[in-house]
């Protein structure tokens, strides 16, 4: 993906500014301080936030002009994940995601309970999601984004809300996706351990990104900014 000359504007102040980035790596990773613009730059990423000045391209695609068509090929998964579970069970909110791609119901069903079986969640199907645990429940927002099958996914912090044992699980699963479909993945996080199994990190603070490269010079950097 690739940010050309791109600033983020809202109301006096700026959000964001990206002169050129290009991303090619498999899985990258972005930290910084509350309120740098990690959440932003991913939002940027699949169209969400649109660009002020500049141009971000994903997949080949103009996040602006071909934000439709980008949508369907990122997955986004949230820090809070019972925002991203709308229906009354896990089955049907996998379903509902599938809802444009697969027209026919018995076939949408059989689709949604083998995305949750790869996940090894098989058992939550008919659950209630809102009763169900944050590990259990981010584990489904998940679900609702890969039965789609992204070619990028976009994590923003997925495992804030996580115990250990969840948020390793999450990681887990989330890897073995990332080899067996190949996707992309981007997640923007404050634990520094996830961020430095990543092949490529961005520190992003004060609304730039002000290091870059291997995970562990990136981590370095912010620490001694950090503590000053
Ligand atoms: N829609 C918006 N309108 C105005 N300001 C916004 C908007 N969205 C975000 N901001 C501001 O942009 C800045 C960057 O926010 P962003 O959520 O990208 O940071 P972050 O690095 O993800 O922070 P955190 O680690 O706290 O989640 C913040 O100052 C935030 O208040």
């Amino acid at each position: 993906m690739t940010f050309r000359n791109v600033r983020v504007l809202a109301g006096q102040g700026q959000l964001l500014e990206i002169p050129h980035l290009d991303l090619t790596e498999q899985r990258i990773s972005v930290i910084g301080p509350n309120g740098g613009g990690k959440s932003t730059l991913l939002q940027l990423v699949n169209g969400l936030v649109e660009p002020t000045e500049g141009r971000v391209s994903t997949e080949g695609l103009d996040t602006v002009e071909q934000g439709r068509q980008l949508r369907q090929c990122t997955g986004f998964v949230f820090s809070n994940p019972a925002a991203q579970l709308v229906m009354p069970t896990p089955l049907e909110d996998v379903e509902l995601s599938l809802r444009r791609s697969v027209r026919d119901s018995a076939q949408r069903r059989r689709a949604a309970l083998q995305t949750l079986a790869e996940l090894g969640i098989a058992d939550l199907a008919e659950r209630s999601s809102q009763e169900l645990s944050s590990g259990q429940q981010q584990l489904v927002a998940l679900a609702t984004v890969l039965t789609l099958r992204p070619r990028t996914l976009l994590l923003d912090e997925p495992t804030t809300l996580l115990d250990l044992a969840n948020a390793a699980r999450f990681t887990q699963l989330v890897r073995s996706m990332e080899r067996k479909h190949r996707i992309r993945t981007i997640t923007a996080t404050h634990d520094l351990e996830l961020a430095a199994a990543a092949e490529r990190t961005l520190l992003v603070a004060g609304g730039k990104v002000v290091a870059e490269g291997e995970p562990q010079e990136v981590i370095a950097a912010y620490r001694r900014c950090s503590t000053g």
